[in-house]
Protein backbone atom coordinates (compact mmCIF):
# COMPACT_ATOMS: atom_id res chain seq x y z
CA UNK A 1 0.00 0.00 0.00
CA UNK A 2 1.25 3.45 -1.06
CA UNK A 3 0.72 6.27 1.56
CA UNK A 4 0.02 8.56 -1.47
CA UNK A 5 -2.90 6.60 -2.77
CA UNK A 6 -4.12 5.01 0.16
CA UNK A 7 -7.43 6.01 1.82
CA UNK A 8 -8.05 6.22 5.27
CA UNK A 9 -10.54 6.13 7.84
CA UNK A 10 -10.29 7.91 11.57
CA UNK A 11 -13.03 6.39 14.06
CA UNK A 12 -12.86 9.30 16.32
CA UNK A 13 -11.36 12.52 15.98
CA UNK A 14 -9.71 14.24 19.05
CA UNK A 15 -6.55 14.54 20.27
CA UNK A 16 -4.68 11.10 19.13
CA UNK A 17 -6.53 11.31 16.02
CA UNK A 18 -5.38 15.38 15.13
CA UNK A 19 -1.49 14.00 15.76
CA UNK A 20 -1.56 11.22 13.60
CA UNK A 21 -3.32 12.64 11.06
CA UNK A 22 -1.84 16.11 11.22
CA UNK A 23 1.62 14.00 10.53
CA UNK A 24 0.09 12.27 7.71
CA UNK A 25 -1.19 15.34 5.96
CA UNK A 26 2.09 17.11 6.32
CA UNK A 27 3.87 14.25 4.71
CA UNK A 28 1.84 14.66 2.15
CA UNK A 29 -1.49 12.97 2.41
CA UNK A 30 -4.44 14.45 0.58
CA UNK A 31 -7.47 15.34 2.70
CA UNK A 32 -9.56 13.40 0.21
CA UNK A 33 -7.72 10.08 1.28
CA UNK A 34 -9.30 10.44 4.51
CA UNK A 35 -12.70 10.48 6.40
CA UNK A 36 -13.14 11.03 9.94
CA UNK A 37 -16.20 9.82 12.07
CA UNK A 38 -16.83 11.83 14.63
CA UNK A 39 -20.22 12.58 16.55
CA UNK A 40 -19.46 16.02 17.78
CA UNK A 41 -20.25 18.60 15.98
CA UNK A 42 -17.96 20.85 17.65
CA UNK A 43 -14.94 18.44 16.69
CA UNK A 44 -16.04 17.79 13.35
CA UNK A 45 -15.70 21.73 12.61
CA UNK A 46 -12.28 22.01 14.28
CA UNK A 47 -11.38 18.76 11.99
CA UNK A 48 -13.04 20.55 8.93
CA UNK A 49 -11.19 24.01 10.14
CA UNK A 50 -7.42 22.64 10.82
CA UNK A 51 -7.33 19.58 8.20
CA UNK A 52 -9.91 20.44 5.76
CA UNK A 53 -10.90 16.24 6.01
CA UNK A 54 -14.51 15.32 5.44
CA UNK A 55 -16.25 14.62 9.12
CA UNK A 56 -19.08 12.06 9.60
CA UNK A 57 -21.39 12.27 12.13
CA UNK A 58 -22.10 8.51 11.96
CA UNK A 59 -20.62 5.13 10.31
CA UNK A 60 -21.71 4.89 6.75
CA UNK A 61 -20.86 3.11 3.36
CA UNK A 62 -17.91 5.75 3.01
CA UNK A 63 -15.81 4.08 5.16
CA UNK A 64 -15.87 0.65 2.54
CA UNK A 65 -12.87 1.96 0.46
CA UNK A 66 -10.93 2.44 3.73
CA UNK A 67 -7.55 0.27 3.85
CA UNK A 68 -6.44 1.59 7.03
CA UNK A 69 -9.15 2.48 9.56
CA UNK A 70 -7.81 4.14 12.63
CA UNK A 71 -9.81 3.61 16.22
CA UNK A 72 -8.84 6.57 17.90
CA UNK A 73 -12.05 6.80 20.51
CA UNK A 74 -12.25 6.05 23.93
CA UNK A 75 -12.22 3.01 25.90
CA UNK A 76 -15.31 3.12 26.96
CA UNK A 77 -16.86 3.93 23.50
CA UNK A 78 -14.81 1.27 21.57
CA UNK A 79 -17.34 -1.45 21.35
CA UNK A 80 -20.65 0.78 20.45
CA UNK A 81 -17.82 2.31 17.90
CA UNK A 82 -17.35 -0.79 16.23
CA UNK A 83 -20.72 -2.39 16.09
CA UNK A 84 -21.53 1.02 14.30
CA UNK A 85 -18.24 0.41 11.74
CA UNK A 86 -17.80 -3.12 11.27
CA UNK A 87 -20.38 -3.38 8.29
CA UNK A 88 -18.98 -0.56 6.28
CA UNK A 89 -15.56 -1.80 6.24
CA UNK A 90 -13.94 -4.56 4.33
CA UNK A 91 -10.23 -6.24 3.99
CA UNK A 92 -8.98 -3.13 5.88
CA UNK A 93 -5.88 -2.90 8.50
CA UNK A 94 -7.18 -1.81 11.47
CA UNK A 95 -4.87 0.45 13.84
CA UNK A 96 -6.05 1.56 17.19
CA UNK A 97 -4.77 3.68 19.91
CA UNK A 98 -7.32 2.81 22.81
CA UNK A 99 -5.40 2.22 26.27
CA UNK A 100 -6.51 -1.27 27.00
CA UNK A 101 -8.60 -2.67 24.31
CA UNK A 102 -6.56 -6.21 23.53
CA UNK A 103 -6.73 -7.26 19.91
CA UNK A 104 -9.22 -9.94 20.73
CA UNK A 105 -11.82 -8.19 21.19
CA UNK A 106 -11.28 -5.88 18.24
CA UNK A 107 -11.30 -8.99 16.21
CA UNK A 108 -14.44 -9.96 17.66
CA UNK A 109 -16.11 -6.66 16.89
CA UNK A 110 -14.47 -6.02 13.80
CA UNK A 111 -14.57 -9.29 11.97
CA UNK A 112 -10.99 -8.68 10.82
CA UNK A 113 -7.55 -9.86 12.05
CA UNK A 114 -5.22 -7.87 10.36
CA UNK A 115 -4.89 -5.50 13.90
CA UNK A 116 -2.22 -3.44 14.68
CA UNK A 117 -1.88 -2.33 18.45
CA UNK A 118 -0.82 1.12 19.83
CA UNK A 119 0.20 2.56 22.60
CA UNK A 120 1.26 6.43 21.71
CA UNK A 121 1.61 9.26 23.77
CA UNK A 122 0.76 13.17 23.62
CA UNK A 123 4.02 14.56 22.71
CA UNK A 124 2.83 13.38 19.25
CA UNK A 125 1.26 16.67 18.91
CA UNK A 126 4.57 18.17 18.41
CA UNK A 127 6.23 14.96 16.24
CA UNK A 128 8.09 13.68 19.74
CA UNK A 129 5.84 11.23 20.82
CA UNK A 130 6.81 7.29 21.64
CA UNK A 131 4.66 4.70 20.17
CA UNK A 132 4.64 0.87 21.15
CA UNK A 133 3.30 -1.16 18.71
CA UNK A 134 1.63 -4.49 18.64
CA UNK A 135 0.90 -6.76 15.54
CA UNK A 136 -1.62 -9.50 15.73
CA UNK A 137 -0.21 -12.92 13.52
CA UNK A 138 -2.22 -11.96 10.68
CA UNK A 139 -0.07 -8.72 10.09
CA UNK A 140 2.05 -8.66 7.34
CA UNK A 141 5.46 -7.01 6.95
CA UNK A 142 4.06 -4.41 4.62
CA UNK A 143 1.41 -3.91 6.82
CA UNK A 144 4.09 -3.15 9.83
CA UNK A 145 5.49 -1.11 7.66
CA UNK A 146 2.53 1.23 6.38
CA UNK A 147 1.79 1.48 10.25
CA UNK A 148 5.53 2.90 10.95
CA UNK A 149 5.09 5.31 7.62
CA UNK A 150 1.95 6.28 9.26
CA UNK A 151 3.00 6.84 12.39
CA UNK A 152 6.12 8.17 11.64
CA UNK A 153 5.47 11.63 11.79
CA UNK A 154 4.46 11.60 15.50
CA UNK A 155 8.14 10.52 16.67
CA UNK A 156 9.16 7.24 17.70
CA UNK A 157 7.87 3.94 16.80
CA UNK A 158 8.74 0.13 18.88
CA UNK A 159 7.41 -3.14 18.39
CA UNK A 160 6.38 -5.32 21.36
CA UNK A 161 6.78 -9.10 21.22
CA UNK A 162 3.90 -9.64 23.92
CA UNK A 163 0.27 -7.70 23.56
CA UNK A 164 0.31 -8.18 27.65
CA UNK A 165 3.59 -5.72 27.61
CA UNK A 166 1.16 -2.99 26.39
CA UNK A 167 -0.16 -2.26 29.60
CA UNK A 168 3.41 -1.46 31.08
CA UNK A 169 3.96 0.60 27.90
CA UNK A 170 0.53 2.33 28.77
CA UNK A 171 2.14 2.99 32.59
CA UNK A 172 5.35 4.08 31.36
CA UNK A 173 5.10 6.40 28.13
CA UNK A 174 1.19 6.25 27.67
CA UNK A 175 0.64 8.27 30.84
CA UNK A 176 3.92 9.22 31.21
CA UNK A 177 3.84 12.76 29.94
CA UNK A 178 1.09 13.47 32.52
CA UNK A 179 3.54 12.46 35.45
CA UNK A 180 6.66 14.96 33.83
CA UNK A 181 3.65 17.78 33.65
CA UNK A 182 2.98 16.70 37.61
CA UNK A 183 6.97 16.93 38.27
CA UNK A 184 7.07 20.11 36.21
CA UNK A 185 3.97 21.90 38.17
CA UNK A 186 6.07 20.58 41.60
CA UNK A 187 9.57 22.10 40.31
CA UNK A 188 8.13 25.64 39.78
CA UNK A 189 5.53 25.88 42.62
CA UNK A 190 8.62 25.12 44.70
CA UNK A 191 10.26 27.85 42.94
CA UNK A 192 7.36 30.25 43.41
CA UNK A 193 7.59 29.21 47.38
CA UNK A 194 11.17 30.43 47.26
CA UNK A 195 10.87 33.55 46.03
CA UNK A 196 11.14 33.38 42.43
CA UNK A 197 8.34 34.98 39.68
CA UNK A 198 6.08 31.95 38.92
CA UNK A 199 6.57 32.78 35.59
CA UNK A 200 10.06 32.01 35.75
CA UNK A 201 9.70 29.55 37.99
CA UNK A 202 7.58 27.65 35.14
CA UNK A 203 10.26 28.21 32.32
CA UNK A 204 13.02 26.76 34.48
CA UNK A 205 11.41 23.90 35.71
CA UNK A 206 10.48 23.03 31.52
CA UNK A 207 13.82 24.03 30.73
CA UNK A 208 15.39 21.67 33.15
CA UNK A 209 12.79 18.68 32.07
CA UNK A 210 14.09 19.12 28.38
CA UNK A 211 17.81 19.38 28.85
CA UNK A 212 18.18 16.58 31.08
CA UNK A 213 16.19 14.69 28.56
CA UNK A 214 18.32 15.45 25.99
CA UNK A 215 21.40 14.79 28.20
CA UNK A 216 20.19 11.56 28.76
CA UNK A 217 19.33 10.58 25.30
CA UNK A 218 22.53 11.87 24.05
CA UNK A 219 24.92 10.56 26.57
CA UNK A 220 26.37 7.03 26.85
CA UNK A 221 25.84 7.24 30.59
CA UNK A 222 22.86 5.36 31.95
CA UNK A 223 20.65 7.96 33.90
CA UNK A 224 21.86 7.05 37.95
CA UNK A 225 25.43 7.93 36.59
CA UNK A 226 24.22 11.27 34.97
CA UNK A 227 22.33 11.95 38.78
CA UNK A 228 25.75 11.18 40.95
CA UNK A 229 27.38 13.80 38.36
CA UNK A 230 24.94 16.47 39.66
CA UNK A 231 25.33 15.34 43.27
CA UNK A 232 28.37 17.06 45.32
CA UNK A 233 28.40 15.20 48.51
CA UNK A 234 27.16 17.46 51.21
CA UNK A 235 25.53 19.85 48.71
CA UNK A 236 22.61 21.22 47.61
CA UNK A 237 21.10 17.82 45.36
CA UNK A 238 22.40 15.70 48.40
CA UNK A 239 20.27 17.60 50.47
CA UNK A 240 16.64 17.37 48.04
CA UNK A 241 17.57 13.58 47.13
CA UNK A 242 18.20 12.83 50.89
CA UNK A 243 14.82 14.32 51.56
CA UNK A 244 12.84 12.54 48.55
CA UNK A 245 14.82 8.91 49.80
CA UNK A 246 13.96 9.40 53.39
CA UNK A 247 10.16 9.93 51.79
CA UNK A 248 10.33 6.73 50.07
CA UNK A 249 9.35 8.82 46.40
CA UNK A 250 10.40 6.43 43.61
CA UNK A 251 8.94 3.31 45.97
CA UNK A 252 5.94 5.27 45.98
CA UNK A 253 6.13 6.53 42.14
CA UNK A 254 6.74 2.64 41.30
CA UNK A 255 3.80 1.72 43.15
CA UNK A 256 1.89 4.74 41.31
CA UNK A 257 2.95 3.56 38.15
CA UNK A 258 2.14 -0.47 38.84
CA UNK A 259 -1.78 1.18 39.31
CA UNK A 260 -1.68 2.47 36.24
CA UNK A 261 -0.67 -0.62 34.82
CA UNK A 262 -3.41 -2.46 36.30
CA UNK A 263 -5.78 -0.16 35.13
CA UNK A 264 -4.97 -0.73 31.78
CA UNK A 265 -5.39 -4.68 32.23
CA UNK A 266 -8.70 -3.60 33.80
CA UNK A 267 -10.28 -1.42 30.69
CA UNK A 268 -9.12 -4.15 28.93
CA UNK A 269 -11.85 -6.79 30.89
CA UNK A 270 -14.51 -4.19 31.62
CA UNK A 271 -14.79 -2.48 28.14
CA UNK A 272 -13.37 -5.69 26.36
CA UNK A 273 -15.40 -8.53 24.15
CA UNK A 274 -19.11 -9.39 24.74
N1 LIG B 1 -4.63 11.34 25.53
C1 LIG B 1 -3.60 10.56 25.73
O1 LIG B 1 -2.59 10.90 26.37
C2 LIG B 1 -3.58 9.20 25.13
C3 LIG B 1 -4.74 8.59 24.71
N2 LIG B 1 -4.69 7.32 24.21
C4 LIG B 1 -5.91 6.67 23.78
O2 LIG B 1 -6.40 7.32 22.63
C5 LIG B 1 -7.81 7.19 22.57
C6 LIG B 1 -8.40 8.53 22.24
O3 LIG B 1 -7.98 9.45 23.23
P1 LIG B 1 -8.01 11.02 22.96
O4 LIG B 1 -7.73 11.30 21.53
O5 LIG B 1 -7.17 11.62 24.02
O6 LIG B 1 -9.55 11.29 23.29
P2 LIG B 1 -10.51 12.42 22.71
O7 LIG B 1 -11.66 12.50 23.65
O8 LIG B 1 -9.73 13.66 22.39
O9 LIG B 1 -11.01 11.79 21.32
C7 LIG B 1 -11.96 10.77 21.23
C8 LIG B 1 -12.98 11.21 20.18
O10 LIG B 1 -13.87 10.13 19.92
C9 LIG B 1 -15.13 10.71 19.61
N3 LIG B 1 -16.18 9.67 19.73
C10 LIG B 1 -16.98 9.39 20.80
N4 LIG B 1 -17.81 8.38 20.48
C11 LIG B 1 -17.56 8.02 19.21
C12 LIG B 1 -18.10 7.06 18.31
N5 LIG B 1 -19.09 6.23 18.69
N6 LIG B 1 -17.58 6.97 17.07
C13 LIG B 1 -16.58 7.78 16.68
N7 LIG B 1 -16.03 8.72 17.48
C14 LIG B 1 -16.50 8.84 18.73
C15 LIG B 1 -15.26 11.81 20.63
O11 LIG B 1 -16.23 12.76 20.23
C16 LIG B 1 -13.85 12.38 20.65
O12 LIG B 1 -13.70 13.47 19.74
C17 LIG B 1 -8.26 6.63 23.93
O13 LIG B 1 -8.66 5.30 23.74
C18 LIG B 1 -7.04 6.70 24.80
O14 LIG B 1 -6.95 5.58 25.65
C19 LIG B 1 -3.53 6.68 24.00
C20 LIG B 1 -2.36 7.25 24.38
C21 LIG B 1 -2.29 8.53 25.00
O1 LIG C 1 -5.20 7.97 30.88
C1 LIG C 1 -5.50 7.20 29.96
O2 LIG C 1 -6.29 6.27 30.17
C2 LIG C 1 -4.89 7.40 28.59
C3 LIG C 1 -4.03 6.24 28.20
C4 LIG C 1 -2.63 6.72 28.26
C5 LIG C 1 -2.77 8.15 28.46
N1 LIG C 1 -4.00 8.51 28.59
Amino acid sequence: MDLHSIRIAFIGGGNMASAILGGLLRQGLAPSQVQVVEPFEEARGRLAREFGVTAHEQAGDFLAPAQLVVWAVKPQTFRAAAQAVAAHTHNALHLSVAAGIRSDSIAHWTGSERIVRSMPNTPALVGRGMTALFARAAVSAADRQLVEQVLAPTGATLWVDAEQQLDAVTALSGSGPAYVFYFIEAMARAGAEMGLPPAKALQLAIGTFAGASELARASSEPPAVLRERVTSKGGTTYAALTSLQQDAVADRFVAAMHAACRRAAELGDEFGRD
